[in-house]
């Protein structure tokens, strides 16, 4: 495994470069790859208040603990502030039962998951929506606040690193000047397809690492944002089955997952696929005994679409668009 070296904290703080995607992944088939996972070695796993998978993972890890496999130190543990939480008075509530969920006392990185905020629906801690199915946009809550809070958090030793996922360059900028302590991780989309070279430059400059979800292109997402919002993204992109990918795959022996994975780490991105699926998890780990000429990294360089190749606009969030920090506009601009 490789690491990355995050800056702006207190002390030595390394990030695995693979770390396991839990979006989606249900209760059982949670349980089966997170033991599957810490098996083939991750010791990187990304969740969120949102995905309902903390639960499971704090269970899993309580038995592994048990079992003298291995030490909390030994694991980064990535959540995520839902953005129905996006202000000061809520970040220690919500950080709170993460914990609890996660039966751990701190975060290695605690991310601001989404810029734009709804209102809190108080009794299921899920995002109000209106009459029309729309979301409820809040207007008034203050992302500057809602990072102090969170410095403060780090302050209690309860988060290690602190961060930011889907933000612009803008609110980037912003956060970054008026931070106390500064954004470790930027979590984005970021795929051969959508490979962000605006911000990743950005985070060079500023000494932010940067973590890409969705690094195979979120096979299946359309199917869920069809069933859950009746959304449906246009012009869906298959990134594992490019041809070039499929080329390179047979000529490093190794699977167009692998191939697309290795493109971003030999970059020095961080990815965080996610697989429930014995096989596949352990390949998505079995990266770093191949590297990709410079010219095939070039060829791979050259299949970025710019904004056409992101799958996760937020439009799915009905009205969402309205939102002041809604930070996907340039795209909606150019449509
Ligand atoms: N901050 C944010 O807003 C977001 C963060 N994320 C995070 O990033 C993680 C990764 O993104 P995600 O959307 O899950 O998409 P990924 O690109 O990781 O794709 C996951 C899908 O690919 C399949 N898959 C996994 N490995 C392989 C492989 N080697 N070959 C072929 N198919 C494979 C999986 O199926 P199977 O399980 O059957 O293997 C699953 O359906 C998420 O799980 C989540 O933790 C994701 C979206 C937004
Ligand atoms: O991480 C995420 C995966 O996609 C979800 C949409 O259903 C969001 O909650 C979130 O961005």
């Amino acid at each position: 495994m490789k690491y990355v070296k995050l800056s702006h904290v207190n002390g030595l703080l390394e990030m695995p470069m693979v770390g396991l995607g839990t979006w989606r992944a249900q209760p059982e088939e949670m349980e089966k790859a997170l033991w599957a996972a810490l098996d083939a070695g991750y010791r990187h796993i990304d969740t969120a208040f949102n995905y309902n998978t903390e639960e499971t993972i704090g269970k899993v890890l309580k038995q592994w603990f048990s079992q003298g496999k291995g030490k909390r130190e030994d694991l980064f543990i990535t959540t995520k502030l839902p953005n129905c939480a996006n202000r000061a008075c809520d970040v220690a509530r919500f950080l709170q039962m993460s914990l609890k969920k996660l039966q751990t006392n701190y975060v290695d990185l605690y991310l601001i998951h989404m810029p734009f905020s709804f209102h809190l629906n108080e009794t299921n801690f899920t995002p109000l929506t209106n009459e029309d199915g729309s979301f409820s946009l809040d207007y008034d809550s203050d992302l500057i606040a809602t990072w102090q809070a969170m410095e403060q958090q780090v302050d209690q030793g309860l988060i290690k690193a602190i961060g930011l996922s889907n933000f612009s360059g803008e609110q980037i900028e912003r956060i970054y000047t008026a931070a106390r302590i500064k954004p470790s991780v930027l979590q984005i989309e970021l795929h051969a397809y959508l490979q962000q070279n605006e911000l990743r430059a950005l985070c060079r400059k500023l000494g932010i690492a940067v973590t890409a979800y969705a690094p195979l292109g979120s096979p299946g997402a359309n199917n869920h944002f069809n069933s859950k919002y009746n959304y449906s993204i246009h012009d869906f992109p298959d990134i594992l089955g490019h041809p070039l990918v499929d080329q390179l795959a047979q000529k490093y022996n190794k699977t167009p997952g692998q191939v697309l994975l290795r493109h971003l780490i030999q970059q020095d991105i961080i990815v965080i696929p996610k697989s429930g699926n014995s096989e596949r998890l352990k390949s998505n780990i079995d990266v770093f005994d191949f590297e990709l000429s410079r010219e095939d990294m070039e060829q791979l360089n050259g299949l970025d679409r710019g904004e056409n190749g992101r799958i996760f606009d937020f439009l799915f969030f009905k009205g969402v668009e309205k939102h002041p920090e809604y930070p996907f506009k340039h795209r909606i601009d150019g449509w």
